[in-house]
C-alpha cells in the first residue's frame, strides 16, 4: 500500500438530550448546511468527513444518536469503538444541561474513557439563557473536559470542536509503539493494515451500519519505535 493511501478514521459519537442541535450540528460539519426544521433522530445516523491534521489524513465519522431515552438501548450498541465524544447541550433547554453527567456515564459504561468535549449549542440564543456561563464552565472544570460554545445555525466554533478532538486522538496515537505488521488497540480502536477507503466519498452516510471497529493506518512518520500510551494494548 501506498503511503499517500494511508489514513487515521476516528469514531466520534454525538450525545445529549433531544433537540440539542446534534443532528444540526454533524449535518452543518459534513454538508455545510442547516435547516430549521427538527426531524428527531430515530436510533442512530452517520455522516463523515476527511480533515487534515498535523499534516495527517483523518476521517472523521460522526455518530448522531437519538437523545430520547427510549432509543437508548439502541444507541449505547453504536458508542462501542468510539474514540471521541460530544456531549452536548442547548442554551435554552436546562434539562439537557443538567443531564449532561448522565450522558458522560452512558457513553463511559460502554467504553470506557475516552475523549470527550462540552458543547453549548444554540448561543445566538443567548438572550433566551437558561444556563449560566460559570455553571457551564463549573461544569466542565469539575468532569476535567474542554468546554465549546457553539452555533451552529451560526456556524460557530463547530469546526473547532472536532479539530480538537482529532488532535487528542492524534497525540495519543503518537505514543503507539509502531510495527507495520503487528495490530495495536487503540481506545476501543484498531489499527490494522488492510484500511480500505473511499477518499472521494467525503461524505457518506450508512444508517444503522453497525461499525464497530475501526481501522486505523499508521503514518510511516511516526517511525517504528515510539513510546506506548496507556490505553493500548498489543493484541
Ligand atoms: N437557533 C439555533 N437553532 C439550532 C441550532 N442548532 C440546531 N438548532 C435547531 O434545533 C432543532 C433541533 O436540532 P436537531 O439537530 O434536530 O437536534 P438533535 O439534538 O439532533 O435532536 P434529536 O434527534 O431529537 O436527538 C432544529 O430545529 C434545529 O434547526 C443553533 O445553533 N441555533
Amino acid at each position: 500500500m501506498r503511503e499517500e493511501d494511508m489514513e487515521i478514521a476516528i469514531k466520534v459519537v454525538v450525545v445529549g438530550n433531544g433537540a440539542v442541535g446534534k443532528s444540526s450540528m454533524i449535518q452543518r460539519y459534513c454538508k455545510g448546511i442547516f435547516t430549521k426544521d427538527y426531524k428527531k433522530t430515530i436510533g442512530v445516523d452517520f455522516l463523515e468527513r476527511q480533515i487534515e491534521v498535523n499534516n495527517e489524513d483523518v476521517r472523521l465519522m460522526l455518530w448522531d444518536t437519538a437523545g430520547q431515552e427510549e432509543f437508548d438501548a439502541i444507541t449505547k450498541a453504536y458508542y462501542r469503538g468510539a474514540q471521541g465524544c460530544v456531549l452536548a447541550f442547548s442554551t435554552i433547554d436546562r434539562d439537557s444541561f443538567e443531564a449532561i453527567e448522565t450522558w458522560k456515564k452512558k457513553v463511559e459504561d460502554e467504553v470506557g474513557p475516552i475523549n470527550m468535549v462540552i458543547v453549548q449549542n444554540k448561543i445566538d440564543l443567548i438572550d433566551e439563557a437558561v444556563v449560566h456561563s460559570d455553571e457551564a464552565e463549573a461544569l466542565a472544570k469539575k468532569l476535567r473536559l474542554r468546554f465549546y460554545r457553539t452555533s451552529v445555525k451560526e456556524n460557530l466554533n463547530v469546526d473547532e470542536v472536532f479539530r480538537y478532538l482529532s488532535e487528542k486522538y492524534l497525540e495519543e496515537l503518537s505514543m503507539v509503539v509502531e510495527d507495520d505488521t503487528q495490530m495495536l488497540t487503540i481506545g476501543q480502536g484498531v489499527i490494522q493494515n488492510d484500511v480500505k477507503s473511499n477518499s472521494k466519498d467525503k461524505s457518506s452516510k450508512n444508517k444503522n451500519d453497525k461499525n464497530e471497529t475501526i481501522s486505523l493506518k499508521p503514518h510511516k512518520k511516526r517511525g517504528k519505535k515510539l513510546l506506548m500510551s496507556s490505553k493500548c494494548d498489543l493484541l
